[in-house]
């Protein structure tokens, strides 16, 4: 079955992070893209900004794409603002989809790419919504300091499966060296920890969170079970990182 997955995401126009990356990573995964662009960004080495999406546009854009068929999996990468969220929540309404978010608000480089708070995204909870923070937004979604350990991350992933997530991915790529790599899993009242290795990458090699949250919907939206669909869309980015390909 070759899942149809949307994208809603910023576009970054190299591609290394954001839209084009998810679209990238989809595809390798033996999807199709529905690429829905939330918001146009400009992510130089000087240069940067943001221009959110008409949120018109957006409905306009995510309706057209369900008049050609089904959508699988919906993955959601950075929102620019509530007007942008309240848009697409609205068309997706009574869609019968794994949900995966991504809850960016800034890029690796630290600069702003939502005005989103915690509150937007605990309210996209839900028994098929999988939420994928890396250890800052895991803090920052709970109100709370970023985990600095696997237990840390462990609570961190426990509380948001609480709070009505049905899966939890709590990224450790920033773990304090000394406590090794690994990535917290929380679904079904337990947590599994996934170690990893650290991976020496070039600058250039980013978008690992998008890649990673794109390739899981896509599994997803092809009916891998959550656990299964993790395992693949880690190795996905593993893959990418050792190689700068999809
Ligand atoms: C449009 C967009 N989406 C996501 C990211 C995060 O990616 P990274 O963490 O690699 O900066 C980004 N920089 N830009």
């Amino acid at each position: 079955m070759r899942p149809r997955v949307l994208l809603l995401a910023g576009l970054e126009p190299t591609g290394r992070a954001g839209l084009l990356a998810d679209v990238a990573a989809v595809r390798a995964r033996g999807g199709d893209a529905v690429a829905v662009p939330t918001a146009q960004t400009a992510q130089g080495t000087h240069t940067f900004a943001v221009v959110p999406a008409a949120p018109r546009m957006l409905t306009a854009q995510v309706t057209a794409a369900r008049e050609w068929g089904p959508l699988h999996a919906v993955k959601w990468g950075v929102v620019p603002g509530p007007s942008q969220l309240a848009a697409a929540k609205a068309t997706l309404k009574g869609l019968d989809a794994w949900w995966v978010v991504d809850p960016v608000v800034r890029s690796s480089r630290g600069q702003p790419l939502s005005r989103l708070s915690p509150r937007h995204y605990l309210a996209l909870a839900g028994p098929r919504v999988v939420v994928t923070p890396n250890l800052e937004e895991a803090g920052w979604l709970l109100g709370r300091p970023a985990p600095a350990s696997v237990e840390d991350a462990q609570e961190a992933a426990e509380a948001l499966c609480q709070r009505g997530f049905g899966v939890v991915l709590v990224k450790g790529g920033h773990l304090p060296e000394g406590q090794g790599l690994a990535d917290v899993l929380g679904l079904e009242g337990r947590t599994l920890v996934m170690r990893g290795r650290r991976l020496k990458r070039p600058p250039e090699r980013r978008g690992t969170g998008c890649r990673l949250a794109s390739a899981l919907a896509a599994e997803l939206g092809r009916g891998t079970g959550p656990e299964a669909a993790v395992r693949a869309a880690r190795e996905h980015v593993t893959r990418y990182l050792r190689t700068g390909r999809d």
